[in-house]
């Protein structure tokens, strides 16, 4: 990283050295080049957020580093205690940064100019209304996730209103809490979404890795959120699912489960191959690893009429619906798909069939777990 900057750095001074030899002035080459503000800030204390926002734009362009632009917004806007550059005030876009705040602006471009996602580089993002610590390599969540947590709260929405429920000799539409499996929590992002929007709900969060556990627990205390949900370290391919039900079965299971066809993995930004676990999104050869363990569990663990909701990528939602065609004794299928903001389909709304013979007795091997 160092020799990053230090070899700009000195490409900058032959070329200031050369231009202003050639009849540039130092005023018009410091609106042309950025960089000149490094070295101005060098000599002078006074640098403003507006002039650093510029300058390490420049630096980021100057090193082919993606969104130089918003990576150096965040970045400044960060350690002005602000989200976004835009929500600064006039007086602090103006006022120069002190030495500590400069200091800190540099240390973070330094994380960026590495090709660390700025999620990371901060250490924390926004995920809905929710602000979530961020660790690699832990999945940074995407924002069509969003998506997929607003699809299982219409359901759940759509369950408040549902029949009348008889309660003794009184008819109530009081609807009892829902239970949520999350499958692959990363940092917490659904769950934890889930969680603030359905005050009555509870939530299980399992993860195959422990440090994906390990940050929706952190998440979860921050957001004051654990009471309501249990988050357990577990492989959807291991093969048992009674773990999963603490409170019997359950009404929802939502995942984004890794689903890049491995074939695709190499075409992903060197922000995601140097800094995110691929196995967050590796879905093996046909991207259905995960999606085909899910699946093969759910029957185990959902109510009758119970859904399943997935992210998935498009080309998957034919892929499942075949699938699941050529496995009834699971009892499920797609009724309906949903597309991202892109206008791609992206979300499978599966459910599965009222008691069929795949029904699954609590502490009995699930016949369908060992499906391939
Ligand atoms: C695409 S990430 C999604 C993370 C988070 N839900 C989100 O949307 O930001 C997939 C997650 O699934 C987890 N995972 C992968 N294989 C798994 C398995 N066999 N069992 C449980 N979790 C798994 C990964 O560790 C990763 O955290």
């Amino acid at each position: 990283m160092r020799l990053l900057i230090n070899s700009s750095c000195r490409q900058l001074l032959g070329l200031l050295n050369c231009c202003e030899g050639k009849g540039v002035s130092s005023a018009k080459w410091s609106v042309l080049n950025p960089h000149l503000l490094l070295l101005r800030q060098n000599f002078s204390a006074k640098v403003t957020a507006a002039e650093l926002v510029r300058y390490w734009r420049g630096v980021f362009e100057a090193n082919k580093i993606p969104e130089a632009q918003e990576s150096s917004e965040y970045i400044v806007s960060y350690v002005l205690g602000a989200k976004t550059f835009h929500s600064l005030s006039a007086g602090s876009l103006f006022t120069p940064l002190t030495a500590e705040q400069q200091q800190q602006v540099r240390q973070l471009s330094a994380k960026r100019l590495q090709r660390m996602p700025v999620q990371y580089v901060l250490g924390e993002w926004d995920f809905g209304e929710l602000t979530l610590k961020m660790r690699p390599p832990v999945f940074i969540p995407r924002p069509e996730t969003e998506d997929l947590v607003s699809l299982v709260l219409q359901e759940e929405s759509q369950r408040s209103v549902s029949p009348l429920l008889n309660v003794g000799h009184r008819c109530s539409t009081a609807v009892p809490h829902s239970v949520i499996l999350e499958i692959g929590c990363g940092s917490g992002a659904i769950a934890l979404s889930l969680l603030s929007k359905l005050p009555e709900s509870q939530v299980i969060a399992v993860d195959k890795k422990e440090a994906a556990v390990n940050l929706t627990r952190e998440n979860a205390e921050r957001l004051q959120l654990q009471d309501r949900i249990r988050i357990l370290h577990y492989d959807v391919s291991s093969g048992s699912w009674d773990k999963l039900l603490p409170w019997g079965p359950v009404d929802t299971i939502v995942s984004n489960p890794p689903y890049v066809f491995h074939g695709d993995m190499s075409h992903l930004a060197e922000e995601i191959l140097s800094y995110e676990d691929l196995d967050a999104l590796d879905g093996g050869n046909d991207g259905m690893r995960v999606i085909k363990k899910i699946l093969a569990l759910a029957p185990c663990v959902l109510k009758d009429n119970g859904s399943v909701f997935l992210e998935v990528d498009p080309r998957h939602t034919e892929m499942v619906e075949n699938w699941l065609r050529s496995h009834p004794d699971l009892s499920l299928s797609v009724t309906a798909t949903h597309k991202d903001f892109f206008g791609k389909l992206r979300f499978l709304h599966i459910q599965k069939h009222k008691a069929g013979d795949s029904s699954c007795k609590n502490g009995f091997a699930c016949p369908n777990m060992h499906l391939p």
